[in-house]
């Protein structure tokens, strides 16, 4: 990756991918590519927008807060996914603080460059437009969750939404997700959280191998 020119880092990026060569030179010209450490924070809820960031590599954690320091995580970013659109768009202050949760590269593109380039290609904004409706699906199905699902179909969900199907059709995660995290996620106490994955560990419905990653029973959907 750190070999790579930014004119060959912005072809791997989805909302780039449809650029004419001539747009993605302009592009390439205008990114920078930055490194942030694991826990460092790239964008702070509150204050204003001066970029776009586009993840390259690692992931990022996206953190809503209230006035009392109390914490949702409201989704994690992986490679090809930007951030800091929403300020950029509508002018308002960043809705959320977004944290490196390992060492991560990204790409950032200022906002006058945003703002120059975005008109100028149809096919970008309209990949911005389709991820910003992909969250709001994600944001309705959360809210329906928090709405109808108690504690356990909560966590179901979101165990069910991190996990990846293996070859031989498991379903597993890999990353371990600590039981403060999970609270954070279902907006639920860590002590609940914790009693209920004592239950459907109890229960058989997920189990973990040897490395550290879970394995999820197909059963557990019915929770949720
Ligand atoms: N529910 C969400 N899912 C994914 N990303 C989000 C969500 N809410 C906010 N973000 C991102 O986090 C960023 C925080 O700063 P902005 O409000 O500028 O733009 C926001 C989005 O890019």
């Amino acid at each position: 990756m750190a070999l790579l020119s930014n004119r060959e880092l912005i072809r791997r990026v989805p909302l780039f991918s449809l650029l004419t060569d001539a747009q993605a030179e302009l592009i390439a010209d205008a990114v920078v590519k930055r490194r942030f450490r694991r826990g460092e924070r790239i964008v702070e809820q509150g204050n204003k927008a001066e970029k776009l960031y586009i993840v390259l590599t690692g992931r990022a954690r996206v953190i809503a807060s209230d006035a009392r320091g109390r914490e949702v995580i409201l989704a994690t970013l992986f490679p090809g996914e930007h951030f800091g659109e929403m300020s950029l768009i509508d002018d308002e202050p960043h809705s959320a603080t977004v944290v490196a949760e390992v060492q991560t590269d990204v790409l950032e593109l200022s906002r006058e460059d945003f703002a120059r380039c975005l008109p100028a290609n149809t096919s970008m904004a309209y990949a911005v437009m389709r991820a910003l409706v992909q969250r709001l699906r994600r944001a309705d199905q959360k809210i329906e969750s928090l709405a109808l699902l108690d504690v356990y179909g909560r966590v179901a969900r979101v165990l069910l939404e991190r996990a990846t199907r293996t070859a031989t059709g498991e379903l597993v995660i890999r990353e371990k997700v600590s039981r403060q995290d999970l609270a954070k996620m279902v907006g639920a106490s860590r002590e609940m959280v914790s009693r209920v994955m004592k239950d459907i560990e109890d229960r058989g419905l997920v189990e973990y191998a040897e490395d550290g990653s879970m394995l999820i029973h197909q059963h557990l959907g019915e929770l949720g």
